[in-house]
């Protein structure tokens, strides 16, 4: 694969704030590269350096050359913040940006692509928030780009349309487009992304493939047993006791480094303790974890988003549910 995006040393600054700082990458023919990142880490105006939108120090080449000089039909850019004209129609916009073009996609199979088939003859204004984006994905589109930078392509987009999105994306960079996206969204990014960088502060903090990362920053699995509050002190006695690594929340006991086949083990130990638990949920690392492990947030609860909830005491039996 060769490299189609070289970033050396980027440097961007609006006057006192350094927004990005020095930041070196590359992306190769077909790749998926995700950018995450605490809001004003620079996502954005590192899109801006990279698709020269913005003047910045540093080199950056695309398809070998400056990315100003670059035939304008090769690269795709949604940014962050666009607003096309509203009066038009969802297929009006889509023909309008083509038309800028030699030999643009088809209008109507953008459309359908990003699920506007049904809408298309609605003014832009009229589109609800998550059609508007997916209107602005596809004039991203329009282009038959080699290289699409998506700055948080699927914001205000429903579960369903973007399942959708990130398939026409995986479809795009199979047959060899090579894109560059931001999201705030840990699931999408470790769903389409080949490698991630985690921009913190201008710098990229880590750089690589989502498993990598989830193995070396991600931290272990972990089994969350909420309890009532009366009895949380005796299951940390007993799960202790019983050779486990505890940790205690609010309402909640968390055993680190459980595998699915241990769990039953666990059930066993509180159920002859005669412990009330209102559930069992099991959780292994994810992107999230990484993230909140190397930008320093935290959030509140111990939950998240992918964790399966693997038995509620009203239920008769152990049971996976994702
Ligand atoms: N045009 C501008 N003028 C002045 N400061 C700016 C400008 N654009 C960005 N900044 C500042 O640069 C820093 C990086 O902003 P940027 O928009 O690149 O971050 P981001 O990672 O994209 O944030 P978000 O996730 O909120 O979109 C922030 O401190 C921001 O306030």
């Amino acid at each position: 694969m060769s490299e189609v995006l070289v970033a050396d040393d980027i440097r961007r600054s609006y006057g006192d704030t350094v927004a990005v700082d020095g930041v070196s990458l590359s992306v190769s023919t077909g790749e998926i590269f995700g950018l995450i990142g605490p809001n004003g880490a620079g996502k954005t105006t590192l899109i801006r350096a990279l698709t020269g939108t913005t003047d910045a120090e540093g080199t950056v080449t695309v398809f070998g050359e400056s990315p100003k000089s670059v035939q304008s039909d090769r690269i795709g850019l949604l940014p962050q913040s666009f607003t096309p004209p509203e009066r038009l129609t969802a297929r009006e916009l889509i023909a309008y940006y083509g038309g800028l073009y030699d030999a643009p996609e088809e209008t109507e199979s953008i459309l359908d692509s990003v699920g506007l088939a049904e809408s298309a003859d609605t003014w832009y204004e009229k589109l609800s928030g998550g059609q508007k984006r997916r209107a602005c994905v596809g004039i991203a589109l329009v282009n038959k780009p080699d290289l699409l930078f998506l700055d948080e392509p699927t914001t205000g987009i429903d579960p369903v349309g973007r399942r959708a999105l990130w398939g026409l994306l995986e479809e795009l960079a199979a047959n060899g487009t090579t894109i560059f996206l931001t999201s705030h969204s840990m699931d999408e990014v470790e769903q389409l992304a080949d490698r991630v960088g985690l921009l913190q502060n201008g710098s990229l903090v880590a750089v690589g493939e989502p498993d990598t990362l989830i193995q070396e920053h991600g931290g272990t699995s972990r089994l969350v047993i909420e309890v009532a509050e009366k009895a949380l002190e005796s299951a940390v006695s007993v799960l202790t006791e019983s050779g486990y690594t505890v940790e205690s929340g609010v309402s909640e006991v968390v055993i680190h480094n459980v595998s699915p086949i241990d769990i039953s083990a666990v059930i066993k130990t509180i159920d002859t303790a005669d412990i009330q638990y209102d559930s069992l949920t099991w959780t292994e690392p994810t992107l999230e974890d990484v993230y909140l492990q190397l930008t320093g947030e935290t959030f509140e609860g111990t939950f998240t988003p992918g964790a399966s909830v693997v038995k509620e005491q009203a239920a008769e039996e152990t049971e996976v549910t994702q």
